[in-house]
């Protein structure tokens, strides 16, 4: 299914337009983008595995490529093949400059936006049917809604800001017979890009860690007793041979009594997590926000990146020391080998060579150790970035192995539905180039409720507090970026 801006026939032919713009933050142009838009805008700012790193706002939508069910990802990639074939003139972007990109994301496992999983915090599941359909009751109101995030949707922004650091742009994609007004309007953003977002370019542009943040409230939406049992549960899944390797996540819900700042939210985390990719997505009165560490897949120029992430230690004092230690330990050694293994076993027949670490190396992000395998390869022939995620897709790192049994324990016992969260977020081009990052160190926002989602990837020897507590410390981006934890400490 794909539409121009909500219609559900296929975009008319489409026009486009690039011009110079003034280096600024992007996540200044996320306000302005948001004030000229009327409503939330996207942001995405990911690192490639080579070349400059362009960071982009987009808002408006030109198309939107969208559908459900198991068979997702291949219907929109048809679509946005189709829509991207529709904009003229094709191939034309100034030298070096990004081409036309549809953002956007799928969700864990398809119809996840709700069905699956049902938010039982203090109710017992025979009560909740009817806690979920009483609007008042506090059950409800804590659940997360997904409603608007479809199976996979991607949207070709009308307007779009794009910036490398030396170099910016402004695009426009709307109706071939609206051009002549779109060409002024960018004239006009640009103009003001230069006069208003242009002045006091003090390195970010949005204050990160000035904005005077509202009294808010943090609850962990699956109790640690819950918690707790549910590895144990794993645990033994794992003695009977049922499962090798589970991912059990659930969501933290922030309370605050204005609407979280999305803008400051990127800005502290680009503080931080500089590595990562930086996103916001929204749907609906909703957005998906994050800075995930996961690369799911690249695609440029006939070659293939994906990132192999499993396996974690919380920094502490001797920090040497915990990453030496997850590098000797057994267990998270056997937990990224699974991922290694999954990874390898996809891309192999599609790529004409493949070059996998025969170790993991550690990843050091600013709260968290994690082993890191890249895994790169030499596609065999021309493959979409979504038809290599639907190959991926779910890795052991975020469901576990055997894949279904995995699926089935966590749709079955996780207090809440995943949508997004551990899906994939991030962008696709022409001749089906783009990158996609699982979408982890997230959270759902809508308005001044944030839930904000960290899983544990659990194997034979796992520790129910240890794996505790590492939720806890994978949630702390997102707490620390919303405001959530004193001093903005990360
Ligand atoms: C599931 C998450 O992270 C995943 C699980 C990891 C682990 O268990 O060691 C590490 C990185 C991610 O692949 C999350 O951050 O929510």
């Amino acid at each position: 299914m794909s539409g121009r801006g909500g219609d559900l026939g296929p975009p008319g032919p489409l026009a486009t337009r690039v011009i110079a713009a003034p280096v600024v933050s992007p996540e200044r142009v996320l306000a302005l983008a948001e004030r000229h838009g009327g409503s939330l805008a996207t942001f995405f700012d990911a690192p490639p595995p080579r070349g400059p790193r362009w960071a982009f706002v987009g808002w408006g939508e030109a198309a939107r490529a969208e559908a459900q069910g198991e068979g997702a990802l291949a219907e929109v990639a048809a679509d946005v093949e189709r829509i991207l074939a529709s904009v003229e003139p094709r191939g034309a972007s100034p030298e070096g400059t990004p081409g036309p990109r549809l953002f956007g994301g799928m969700a864990f496992a398809p119809g996840a936006q709700g069905g699956r999983g049902v938010l039982r915090s203090g109710v017992s599941a025979s009560a909740r049917s009817s806690a979920s359909s009483s609007a008042s009751s506090s059950a409800s109101s804590s659940a997360p809604s997904w409603e608007g995030f479809a199976d996979a949707s991607f949207v070709l922004p009308a307007w779009s800001y794009a910036t490398d650091g030396e170099r910016a742009v402004l695009r426009a994609i709307v109706p071939r017979d609206a051009l002549d007004d779109a060409e002024l309007r960018l004239v006009s953003l640009a103009r003001e890009l230069w006069e208003r977002e242009g002045q006091g370019r003090d390195g970010h542009g949005v204050e990160a860690a000035s904005s005077a943040l509202s009294a808010s409230a943090y609850e962990e939406l699956c109790a640690p007793e819950e918690f707790r049992r549910l590895v144990r549960d794993a645990l033994g899944c794992f003695q009977e041979g049922a499962l090798e390797k589970v991912v059990l996540a659930a969501p933290g819900l922030l309370t605050a009594e204005v609407p979280f700042g999305i803008g400051e939210a990127l800005a502290r985390l680009r503080e931080g997590y500089l590595g990562c990719a930086r996103f916001a997505l929204p749907r609906g009165k909703a957005v998906f926000l994050g800075a995930s560490p996961e690369r799911l897949v690249a695609v440029d120029g006939g070659k293939v990146d994906v990132d192999a992430l499993a396996g974690s230690a919380p920094r502490r004092e001797d920090d040497a020391l915990a990453a030496r230690a997850l590098l000797e330990s057994m267990k998270d050694r056997r937990e990224h080998a699974l991922v290694v293994e999954a990874i390898a076993r996809a891309l192999a027949p599609v790529c004409a060579s493949l070059e996998v670490p025969a170790e993991p190396v550690v990843r050091t992000l600013r709260n968290v150790h994690h082993l890191s395998s890249p895994i790169r390869g030499e596609l065999l022939g021309r493959a979409s970035v979504l038809a290599l995620a639907a190959r991926l897709h779910p890795t052991p790192a975020i469901c576990g192995t055997p894949r279904e049994a995995a699926l089935s324990w966590i749709q079955a016992r996780e207090p809440a539905p995943r949508g997004w969260y551990a899906g994939a977020v991030g962008w696709i081009g022409e001749g089906g180039e783009g990158a996609l990052w699982v979408g982890l160190r997230s959270a759902l926002v809508e308005g001044a409720k944030a839930w904000l989602y960290a899983g544990v990837g659990l194997v034979a020897g796992s520790d129910p507090d240890a794996e505790l507590n590492e939720t806890r410390v994978k949630r702390r981006p997102m707490l620390s970026a919303l405001g959530g934890l004193p001093g903005g400490a990360v």
